[in-house]
């Protein structure tokens, strides 16, 4: 990469670390001063005392307007990374080096934040990073895990636009997927993604559809405690009861047992929803940002790629989720 910085911070966690940590170092020209900070892995580490660390490290290291962080790794380290590059300083340019499935969806529209123990990515901003260098290649040391919560976005994206992408993506066994499989679902994601950012990059419109699953998932995120289910299976959960509610609640016609089937054959963690206290989930989803007014927002789908934002009375949720935790529950008694 030719550039001008002259001091590089690289921010990344404890796995990608060993991984690829030297070869970026070692990417750079002697000219330029490049520093690490290793954070923990796990959404754990998007946290105000994670972010607090960072900014000290920003200040000893004296880095100024001219120098650039770089967030190497997934959804977390991108979203905390560029957290601190939008505010060290009143902002100073970031770059993300993905290395994760997840990191598709997260690396793009610029969306950066940390967590707040109320809820998910409560403290954060728009700011887009000035490039995006993305090596597959570094998918092909992800755990299994971390394959089906990428995979999270993607089947998300698919819902979002194409129904024959759906009943592609309902024969994929997250652990037997080839490389040419991976780079073509994920670029068709990236190009949903970028084509309703580029529409509305603020989120006033829109770019609410990309929250399909979300409310659910983030709530589920904050009540197992960040980190105790990761981001993408927690959203591939959502996205099971909002197909779901879509079909109650707008009488759609979806694919939701196929759906269903495909996350356990998949080992998706349904186990982790069984035994939920419904009621605190309920209190965190009015902690979505969608919630206007103390009305929840949700997203739903009229058919597959037809999103709607369809308030939803507290009441109509509570029914909707007692009678999809006694089917979760149902099924994973069988399972
Ligand atoms: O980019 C968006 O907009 C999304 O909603 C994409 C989500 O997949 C992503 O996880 C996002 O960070 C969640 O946004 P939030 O605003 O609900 O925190």
């Amino acid at each position: 990469m030719e550039t001008t910085y002259k001091k590089v911070l690289i921010i990344t966690d404890t796995q990608v670390a060993p991984l690829y940590l030297e070869d970026v170092k070692q990417a750079f020209s002697s000219q330029v001063t490049v520093d690490d900070y290793v954070v923990p892995a796990g959404e754990a580490s998007k946290s105000m005392e994670q972010y607090s660390r960072l900014l000290d490290a920003c200040i000893s290291l004296q880095l100024d307007r001219k120098s650039l962080i770089i967030g190497l790794g997934g959804g977390m380290v991108g979203d905390l990374a560029g957290f601190v590059a939008s505010t060290y300083l009143r902002g100073i340019d970031f770059v993300q080096m993905p290395t994760t499935i997840l990191a598709h969806d997260s690396s793009v529209g610029g969306k950066v934040a940390i967590n707040h123990p109320q809820g998910k990515n409560l403290i954060g901003c728009f700011y887009n990073p000035v490039y995006v260098i993305y090596d597959t290649d570094t998918l092909l040391s992800l755990p299994l895990s971390e394959v089906r919560s990428g995979f999270g976005e993607v089947i998300k994206h698919a819902l979002l636009s194409d129904a024959e992408w759906c009943d592609d993506l309902f024969q994929v066994n997250v652990s037997k997927l080839s490389p040419e499989q991976l780079n073509l679902y994920l670029s068709k994601g990236i190009q949903v993604k970028a084509d309703i950012v580029e529409q509305d990059e603020k989120e006033n419109g829109i770019r609410r559809h990309l929250n399909l699953g979300h409310t659910l998932a983030h709530a589920l995120e904050a009540e197992l405690g960040y980190g105790e289910i990761t981001h993408g299976e927690a959203v591939a959960l959502g996205i099971w009861f909002s197909l779901r509610a879509s079909e109650k609640h707008l009488g759609a016609s979806l694919p939701t047992e196929k759906y269903a089937k495909w996350l356990i054959q998949n080992n998706y963690p349904i186990h982790l929803i069984v035994n939920i206290n419904k009621n605190r989930i309920i209190e965190r989803m009015k902690w979505d940002k969608k919630t206007v007014e103390s009305q929840i927002h949700y997203v739903l789908l009229e058919a597959i790629g037809k999103p709607a934002v369809i308030t939803i009375e507290e009441s109509k949720l509570d029914e909707l989720l007692t009678d999809f935790l006694k089917e979760v529950s149902q099924i994973d008694e069988r399972n």
